[in-house]
């Protein structure tokens, strides 16, 4: 068989389609030179990049393929106002200047198109089936809900795409995960996603590009798309990817940066093409049943330490072995946890709805719906940062401040906030969090802090409760 008419995965077909060279190795693996079609820049990973190229003398090869915005160091407060701490401020004011000496396209923190670079991303038109697409940013992932081949790349390699477009690669291996059936009500996209990486483990994807497919998959919004590719970085795999289709398409259709006319026409013809052909083969395949999927929360330091929110907290005395069990006393340690507690017991002080996992106008709305007039519990702190101005300035048009300041909730500007200890949003040792964001490591939300990984829903619920709590709960 020609290798044109052998049947191809998704991730197959995007990968040979940007080989610019390819080499197999002594162990049988394919490293190739691919074409870079996009790369986004953001103030903390793209420092390097702008230096070496300086300290090299070389130009931008194609400044218009590139998208800087500052997101991570941003706060969420005062943003009429220069920002006060002068680390932060000199972060951003770094990437302003790099951009205007290269010509680069850049989104100042006072425009309308501002937000987290995962959010803007998509939303701006820039993200588009087919094309290769790269940010120094692990979450990259997650514009692989609209079939594009996304990752993180480290630092260094934000240099070697600024100066010529490509990138030496290792070809993954192709994992399947198919999801099939309905979700319960109160069980969402976040949920399907930790519970995936429950199963694969933290590491479990290392080497794969994961495609996520079944009837589960195609009823979800775009929303709920890149929710679960956001998070497949989380199981070891530095990309997600999920077939375009006629939802993805109205989506992206007007968008600013998407393209017009008949150039739109010429591209839906190539788009249609980007599916694992029936008969591709998988090096793995895992199958989850959506219908018997409960609301997961994480109870650990790693997101594979999840359990469905009915569930306890585990015993290391049941580990199967030593090293694992070593792994549950050392993350209950962390977490201030003992075996046994049901983990709807677990008090909590701080609940942050955001992220680029779930910051979208649909994730502000699942919350806003899970509260339902009600007031969130005395002692907690709870914080809502949309990921985008445009996601908040809708989410205002829809009346979900008010309806979120009047539950208490504290409403902030789009910017990475409590999803890192990188800006002024962030925990005092000891406290514990029910947390939209995608992890959950020692440290994550402040030294000390500990995070429970939860849905939009989950976190409203929890907000409400004071701990942990079931957002199917009848009330
Ligand atoms: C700061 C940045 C490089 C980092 C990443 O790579 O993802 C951050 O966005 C994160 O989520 O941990
Ligand atoms: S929101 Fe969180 S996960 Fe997303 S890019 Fe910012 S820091 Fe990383």
């Amino acid at each position: 068989m020609s290798p044109a008419t052998s049947p191809q995965t998704l991730y197959d077909k995007l990968w040979t389609s940007h080989v610019v060279s390819e080499d197999r190795d002594e162990h049988g693996d394919t490293t190739a030179l691919i074409y870079i079609d996009r790369q986004m820049l953001h103030e903390v990973s793209s420092p390097q990049g702008f230096e070496g190229l300086r300290m090299r003398g070389l130009p931008v090869r194609r400044a218009e393929t590139q998208l800087a915005v500052a997101d991570h160091a941003v706060p969420t407060r005062h943003r009429d106002q220069p920002i006060a701490d002068p680390l932060a401020r000199e972060q951003v004011a770094l990437l302003e200047r790099n951009t205007t000496a290269t010509g680069l396209r850049y989104i100042p923190l006072t425009d309308g198109r501002h937000g987290i670079v995962h959010v803007i991303g998509p939303e701006q038109g820039f993200t588009l089936p087919g094309i290769t697409l790269v940010c120094g940013d692990s979450h990259t992932s997650t514009h692989g809900a609209f079939g594009a081949l996304a990752f993180g790349i480290g630092a260094s390699e934000v240099e070697c795409v600024l100066a010529t477009q490509t990138l030496r690669q290792r070809r993954a291996r192709n994992l399947r995960v198919r999801v099939s059936g309905t979700l319960p009500p109160g069980v969402t996209a976040k949920d399907v996603i930790l519970a995936v990486i429950g199963r694969l483990g933290a590491s479990g994807a290392v080497g794969h590009t994961l495609e996520f497919c079944g009837d589960t998959i195609e009823a979800m919004t775009m929303a709920e798309r890149m929710t679960v590719c956001n998070m497949s970085i989380e199981a070891g795999a530095r990309s997600g990817l999920i077939a375009p289709d006629e939802r993805t398409y109205a989506w992206l259709e007007g968008r600013p940066m998407a393209p017009r006319g008949a150039q739109w026409e010429q591209a839906l013809d190539y788009w249609r093409t980007l599916h694992s052909d029936a008969g591709a083969v998988f090096d793995r395949s895992i199958d989850l049943d959506a219908n018997t999927l409960a609301p997961q929360v994480t109870w650990g330091t790693s997101p594979d330490q999840v359990l469905a929110i009915d569930g306890r907290v585990p015993d290391p005395a049941t580990a199967p072995n030593d090293a694992a069990a070593r792994k549950i006393a050392r993350a209950l340690d962390y977490m201030g946890l003992s075996a046994g507690t049901p983990l709807q017991d677990v008090a909590i002080d701080h609940v942050f709805i955001g992220s680029c996992t779930n910051s979208r106008i649909e994730d502000l709305r699942a919350a806003a719906a899970q509260l339902q007039g009600r007031r969130k519990a005395e002692h907690v702190k709870a914080l809502v940062v949309p990921g985008s101005a445009q996601v908040a300035r809708q989410a205002e048009a829809e009346g979900l401040d008010r309806l979120f300041t009047a539950a208490g909730f504290e409403w902030r500007e789009p910017a990475c906030s409590l999803c890192v200890a990188m800006n002024d949003d962030r925990l005092l040792p000891g406290e514990r969090c029910a947390s939209t964001s995608n992890r959950n490591f020692e440290g994550r939300q402040g030294v000390g802090a500990r995070t429970h990984l939860v849905s939009p829903a989950m976190a409203a619920e929890s907000a409400i409760a004071g701990h942990l709590a079931d957002p199917r709960t009848e009330r």
